[in-house]
């Protein structure tokens, strides 16, 4: 008897969350519930080591955000463990697709970080929607979309003082937070409105909504990766984009998208859009996860699902895509 050939994924890639590292000893975070391991959250870049070692090699890594921590800011450090970081994940083969979160603002300036190596848009093109936000896609396999969105493209975190961006941001994080200290969370309603969190802008949403119509034209299938969630049951609310609503009303106005990825709520989550069957999956944090244990992921794409293969603190889950009128129509 012939055995049948296993059946191979279309593509593999990996997906790691809020890395945080700093050459400083643990410690916790705001509210001390969650000890922080920044020192040793690079070696959890062992993470290459399951991805090298993969069946199918994963062809992209996305690097969900907060690469390195905010700690690194006063010690004057942030080159060095940038550096160091970006050694580690140098060491492996495949391209690193970085998103940008609120950690990345905490040690460099937006025209720094366009400049750098976490600037990863294809070469060469002009900045994203508005000509102010990091957001760009590419496609890792005929038929498949990956977009990197910006979470800060209207924030206080990495705008200049000076400028129309930053007074735009304040001045609509003040009408939801009147507490003077703006990363603490207003009452019990618009937690989410804090310093550490930011919105998409019109101009943000407009581009996401053509280039989602584009892929629904071709019938393409779509990963959003951002650093912030957007939806209220896949996360913490206090994680969540100020204007969550408006980018989940964009997304349900699509058939394309089948999954969204978010970092910083460094416990996790996921939920299930009954109402679209898109996957939202928050992957834990990396910088919350003892070195003795690990969180990252290899997610293996079929023509009908994607199996996300956890390690440590990452659940395994076989994500189905979202069956739509077109498809039964195809078959
Ligand atoms: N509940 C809170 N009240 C006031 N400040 C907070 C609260 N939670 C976080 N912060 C502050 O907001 C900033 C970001 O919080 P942090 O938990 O460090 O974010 P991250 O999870 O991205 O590392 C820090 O300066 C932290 O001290």
């Amino acid at each position: 008897m012939v055995d049948s050939p296993p059946h191979s994924p279309l593509f593999t890639f990996g997906v790691i969350a809020d890395i945080q590292y700093a050459d400083i000893d643990d410690g916790y975070n705001y509210l001390r519930t969650h000890r922080r391991y920044y020192r040793s959250s690079v070696q959890l870049l062992e993470a290459l080591d399951g991805w090298s070692r993969a069946a199918v090699k994963p062809g992209f890594i996305l690097q969900l955000g907060d690469l390195i921590d905010g700690f690194n800011k006063p010690l004057a450090a942030s080159d060095r463990a940038l550096e160091t970081v970006l050694r580690e994940f140098g060491s492996g083969s495949a391209e690193v697709h970085h998103v940008w979160g609120n950690h990345e603002l905490y040690n460099f300036s937006r025209d720094r970080l366009w400049g750098s190596q976490l600037n990863s848009a294809p070469r060469g093109s002009p900045r994203g929607p508005g000509g102010r936000a990091y957001a760009y896609h590419f496609s890792p396999h005929p038929g498949f979309t990956v977009v990197v969105v910006d979470a800060y493209d209207v924030a206080v975190l990495g705008r200049e003082e000076s400028g129309h961006e930053y007074r735009e941001a304040l001045g609509l994080l003040r009408r939801h937070n009147k507490n003077e200290d703006l990363n603490t969370p207003p009452g019990t309603k618009a937690l989410l409105f804090v310093m550490f969190n930011g919105a998409f802008s019109k101009n943000q949403l407009g581009w996401l909504d053509s280039v989602l119509t584009s892929a629904d034209e071709k019938r393409e299938k779509v990963i959003i990766a951002c650093h912030l969630p957007v939806h209220p049951k896949a996360a913490d609310p206090i994680c969540l984009v100020w204007n969550f609503d408006d980018v989940l009303a964009v997304i349900r106005s699509h058939n394309s998208v089948v999954c969204f990825m978010a970092g910083h709520d460094h416990d996790g989550g996921y939920y299930l859009d009954e109402d679209t069957g898109v996957h939202h999956v928050t992957v834990e944090g990396v910088i919350e996860t003892p070195p003795d244990s690990n969180a990252f992921a290899i997610v293996s794409v079929y023509e009908d699902r994607m199996e996300l293969k956890g390690s440590g603190r990452v659940a395994d889950r076989v994500l189905v895509f979202p069956q739509h009128d077109h498809d039964t129509e195809k078959r």
